[in-house]
């Protein structure tokens, strides 16, 4: 039962396709295909905090452009204030729609007894896997080349169950939930989109060292279940070695499949690695739900408003959404005119050096669209 529905799962989440492509996924099941309605979807949007507002401007922009089949259900919720209501319309929205677009919430971290939109969002859909391609893009320098790794994280439990409280003055407990259920169901994840995506290895990234029940319990069961997967290699690293390899070493990886925190710090790591966070798209998925949202997961509050921030991580997020709807000739078009613009170095913004705002680079993307 669980591995019917696991890997129904993985296979509508997924192959990469091709080099220049990495950042794509295909759906080769219907089963999460959200329903058309007029020949064209409806895709819930939320751009969320920060840099949003303007990062989501350049997809719309560009899928009005490609006109793509898509009606946008936009809700301006933020992760500050009272925007309880405008979660509960997002969840409604969501449940609806099947899938969603999705900037990101801020989360103050001073406000005591606030808790993470982004975080009740995710576990109220129960999209519990988090993918996050992070791969060397052509035309981007950095210190690595030959990277093309995958993070498989656990989205839903673990350090995120927002279980803290104080028992005296001065002492805090903080709970971490692992489950037995969640890990098998994030490990056949893993394994079934190595499997599909002819991938060699999968590592499990851990502390049970020190967290010898919770993250012993993750790492068994991702090692147990290795064995139902002769052709892929399991293998197993604790979290900080694995975050000095990262940065060392980083082409030895291939899947990594890690509890909710180890994968934040992991893919932030990862984007880190190929070009900043403007750079890497992402996806949650659950049963039926899946929500795209740039990889690791920025606000950029201290850029908002300046036209200066990197919408491919987004724009890259909604061409691996494309895909997963079956558009694939616009979600090849789209990304190939994020890569080549990326390639060609002439128009960039501020974080990979340049001096080419949103707006400039959304055109640039626009005209090279036309032209390939
Ligand atoms: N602070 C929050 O509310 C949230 C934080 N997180 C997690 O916490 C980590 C730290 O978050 P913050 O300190 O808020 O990071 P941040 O949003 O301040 O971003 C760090 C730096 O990267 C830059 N940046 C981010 N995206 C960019 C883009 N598309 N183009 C150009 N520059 C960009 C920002 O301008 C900033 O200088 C994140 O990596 C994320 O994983 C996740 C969700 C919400
Ligand atoms: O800070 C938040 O609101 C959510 C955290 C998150 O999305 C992350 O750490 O990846």
């Amino acid at each position: 039962m669980l591995r019917s529905s696991a890997s129904k799962l993985a296979r509508s989440a997924i192959p990469l396709v091709g080099a220049r492509n990495a950042t794509t996924v295909a759906p080769t099941s219907d089963i999460f295909k959200p329903l058309k309605y007029g020949g064209k979807y409806t895709v819930s949007l939320i751009p969320g905090d920060g840099i949003g507002a303007e990062v989501s401007e350049s997809v719309k922009a560009i899928f009005k452009a490609d006109n793509v089949p898509v009606e946008w259900e936009q809700i301006d919720v933020t992760g500050v204030g009272n925007s309880e209501d405008g979660i509960r319309e997002s969840v409604q929205s969501l449940k609806k729609n099947k899938v969603g677009l999705k900037g990101i919430l801020f989360t103050p971290v001073e406000r005591s007894g606030h808790s993470s939109f982004n975080v009740a969002l995710r576990q109220e859909l129960d999209i519990f896997a988090s993918l996050v391609l992070i791969k060397n893009i052509p035309g981007v320098q950095t210190r690595h080349s030959g990277i093309d790794m995958c993070l498989i994280r656990e989205n839903t439990e673990g350090e995120y169950s927002g279980l803290e409280h104080q028992s005296v003055p001065g002492v805090v407990e903080s709970l971490k939930i692992i489950t037995k259920y969640k890990s098998e169901r994030i490990s056949r994840f893993a394994f079934e989109f190595a499997l599909k995506n002819n991938r060699k290895a999968v590592t499990v990234v851990h502390k049970a060292n020190i967290m010898k029940l919770a993250d012993g319990l993750f790492r068994r069961t991702v090692q147990d279940m290795g064995a139902e997967y002769p052709t892929i290699k399991t293998n197993d690293m604790i979290v900080d070695n694995a975050s000095m390899q990262a940065v060392s070493n980083p082409q030895q990886f291939d899947v990594l499949v890690l509890p909710n925190l180890y994968g934040s710090i992991l893919s932030n790591i990862g984007a880190g690695l190929v070009g900043g966070p403007g750079l890497v798209p992402g996806c949650n998925i659950g049963r039926d739900i899946a929500v795209f949202e740039p990889g690791c997961r920025h606000v950029g509050l201290d850029i908002k408003g300046t036209n200066q921030a990197n919408p491919s991580a987004l724009i890259l997020s909604s061409a691996m959404m494309l895909r997963h709807l079956g558009l694939e000739s616009h979600a090849d078009r789209i990304s190939n005119g994020v890569y080549a613009v990326l390639a060609e170095g002439q128009v960039r913004t501020p974080d990979l050096k340049g001096t080419n705002t949103t707006s400039e680079f959304t055109k640039a993307v626009l005209d090279k669209m036309e032209s390939l």
